[in-house]
């Protein structure tokens, strides 16, 4: 029947897809269906509270994925997050609104993607944004920004939170970060991250509620005629049966909440936004990976495509925790990023030499955890291209929250720019839902020393004044509080039992030239098919020192451009 075809199908109602669907059903000649089984959680009230969202952890709004147990941290299971409803993760997240250096998305133009670069991404960065400057009280707050890096007539709200902590706190955060060398960033999403900054989130701080992708972009055009809402579990992409020199979908399989198989065909495109933990899954399911991975899973090959699922990219954080001689009430968004040469100060030229002799070596080792699928030239490549941006561009490598709330005070930080590379791959061909998550942390030895080196910075950050006297002690929960004077070994130890997933996951269908690993094209069109896309954080090719939703954003709507664009080719 009619209703079962539709022009484009995007799998997914998360963070990309919805804002996609909102782009490709702006022309009512051209029929959209989004598939997803999450609920509609505009009820929720932890989801619409801008302070509501650790209180979601475990609910059913979250997939409660674990990874395989974790190699260098003495075989622990990590908790794995993404967020399952319309909306997607940006039902979950933490709002963070920040978005990346320069240098990091020039890089992306180097990996093979000509055109995707800062220049480019900053024009559909201001197209989705529609930004609230902040209240002179918020100013005085820290609230700061530069108006020619915002857009004002976007869907998607930023501003700063209407529970922004006043009082003292975040001048003596700002002074002991400067006495640390750490200065004033006006706006971190200027294309330059470095220094302490206090972030807006992606929030609207009139009406005071979280501004998801369901908020923004779906929610406000769902009556649109030609756009549909599909309640399922998508398990693979169905071919076409014809002679056609590449695979063509004609539309994908789906699993009702009731349990029923369906079908829905697609005209034009299957474009695939469901997330970088659960895309590798479908496009494994349906034919498209590294073919002795799939013929392990008795699936047969329909393309030959190593890189689907490895180039897993996720950072690493650690907390730490200390109890206050006061009690703060109020939200205390405050990041510092530092670049490698604050980090390491003099050490940082040996330090560049040093590593620069090692990427043949990690190169080695990560093409092995591929079983030499992909080669070691090719992936020294994508990490030599990563130690430039490090070492000769100077982007930021760390990231640390200095926060406080009641009577504690906390430091999360991680490496943004990890060598580390994971992979995440069906665990059965049955099981749709369950990812096979290997982050690998640490798998690369200067991941290490780099999250000891700036849980370092971060610890002295607490001990220099002013801030230093609002402290009491230190708190850390289950596990051993380090002592001031702490060993390496004592750091690395106290790193391999404490860190967590940052929950920034991508690069599982990367955007790459395909003899270096790559999945998708530079339209992010999945190499060897004719009309299948994949639209979401597993096209990343490389972490940002931000936090994912800018950037995610400012990438579909890129998609969106060139898939209207191709209209008139077709
Ligand atoms: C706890 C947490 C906190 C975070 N905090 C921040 C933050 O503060 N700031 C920030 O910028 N970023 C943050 N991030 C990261 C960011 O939110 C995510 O990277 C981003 O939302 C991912 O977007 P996506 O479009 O790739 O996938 P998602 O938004 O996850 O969308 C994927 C969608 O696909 C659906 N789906 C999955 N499998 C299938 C299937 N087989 N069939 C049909 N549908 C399917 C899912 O239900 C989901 O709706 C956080 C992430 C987490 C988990």
């Amino acid at each position: 029947s009619s209703t079962d075809s539709y022009d484009y199908i995007i799998v997914g109602a998360g963070t990309c897809g919805l804002l996609l669907a909102n782009r490709l059903s702006q022309d009512a000649n051209y029929t959209v269906a989004i598939i997803d089984p999450g609920a509609d959680e505009r009820d929720n009230p932890n989801v619409v509270d801008p302070l509501g969202w650790l209180g979601l952890t475990g609910t059913s709004v979250y997939w409660n994925y674990s990874s395989i147990p974790q190699e260098k941290l003495g075989g622990r299971v990590l908790e794995y997050d993404a967020g399952r409803g319309i909306g997607g993760t940006s039902l979950i997240n933490g709002m963070t609104y920040i978005r990346g250096d320069k240098a990091q998305f020039d890089a992306w133009e180097q990996l093979g993607n000509p055109g995707w670069n800062w220049t480019t991404m900053l024009k559909h960065f201001k197209k989705i944004e529609q930004f609230f400057p902040p209240l002179p009280w918020q100013e005085t707050a820290g609230a700061l920004y530069e108006d020619e890096y915002h857009g004002t007539s976007g869907e998607m709200h930023v501003g700063f939170n209407p529970a922004l902590l006043s009082g003292s706190f975040y001048g003596d955060v700002k002074a002991s970060w400067a006495a640390l060398g750490q200065t004033l960033n006006r706006d971190a999403s200027s294309g330059d991250t470095a220094g302490f900054d206090v972030w807006p989130q992606t929030l609207d701080p009139v009406k005071n509620v979280r501004w998801d992708a369901a908020t923004a972009f779906y929610w406000p055009v769902q009556d649109r005629p030609n756009l549909a809402l599909l309640n399922g579990t998508v398990s693979r992409i169905l071919w076409k049966n014809d002679e056609a020199d590449v695979p063509e979908a004609s539309g994908v399989e789906y699993l009702t909440p009731d349990g029923n198989i369906k079908t829905v065909n697609a005209r034009r495109e299957v474009i695939l936004s469901a997330g970088a933990l659960r895309t590798p899954l479908i496009l494994e399911l349906s034919g498209i990976g590294n073919p002795s991975i799939l013929n392990g899973l008795g699936i047969e090959t329909v393309v030959n495509s190593p890189g689907v699922g490895e180039n897993l990219i996720d950072q690493s954080n650690v907390a730490l925790t200390y109890s206050t001689k006061e009690s703060f009430p109020g939200y205390a968004p405050y990041a510092t990023f530092v670049n490698a040469t604050s980090l390491f100060g003099d050490g940082v030229e040996a330090l560049a030499a040093s590593t620069k002799k090692s990427l043949p070596i990690w190169a080695q080792q990560i093409a092995a955890q591929t079983n030499g699928v992909i080669s070691a030239r090719a992936i020294e490549h994508r990490l030599q291209v990563q130690h430039d941006l490090i070492f000769k561009k100077g982007v930021t490598i760390a990231e640390i929250l200095s926060s406080a709330s009641g009577t504690t005070a906390i430091s999360a930080y991680w490496d943004t720019l990890p060598f580390s590379r994971g992979s995440v791959h069906l665990s059965s061909a049955n099981d749709i839902n369950t990812p096979a998550i290997n982050p690998r942390f640490l798998s690369v030895d200067f991941d290490l020393a780099v999250q000891v080196a700036v849980g370092r910075l971060a610890t002295k950050f607490w001990t220099t004044a002013p801030i230093s006297a609002v402290i009491e002690a230190r708190v850390d929960p289950n596990s051993t509080i380090l002592p001031d004077n702490a060993t390496d070994a004592q750091w690395e130890d106290f790193t391999r039992s404490s860190l967590i997933s940052n929950s920034h996951s991508l690069g599982t269908a990367a955007m790459m030239k395909r003899e270096w690993g790559g999945v998708v094209d530079s339209q992010m069109r999945v190499y060897g098919t004719g009309n299948v896309r994949v639209v979401d954080a597993s096209v990343l090719p490389m972490q940002v020192s931000g936090h994912l939703t800018a950037t995610l954003y400012a990438v579909a709507e890129r998609a969106g451009e060139m898939i209207v664009g191709d209209r008139s080719g077709l």
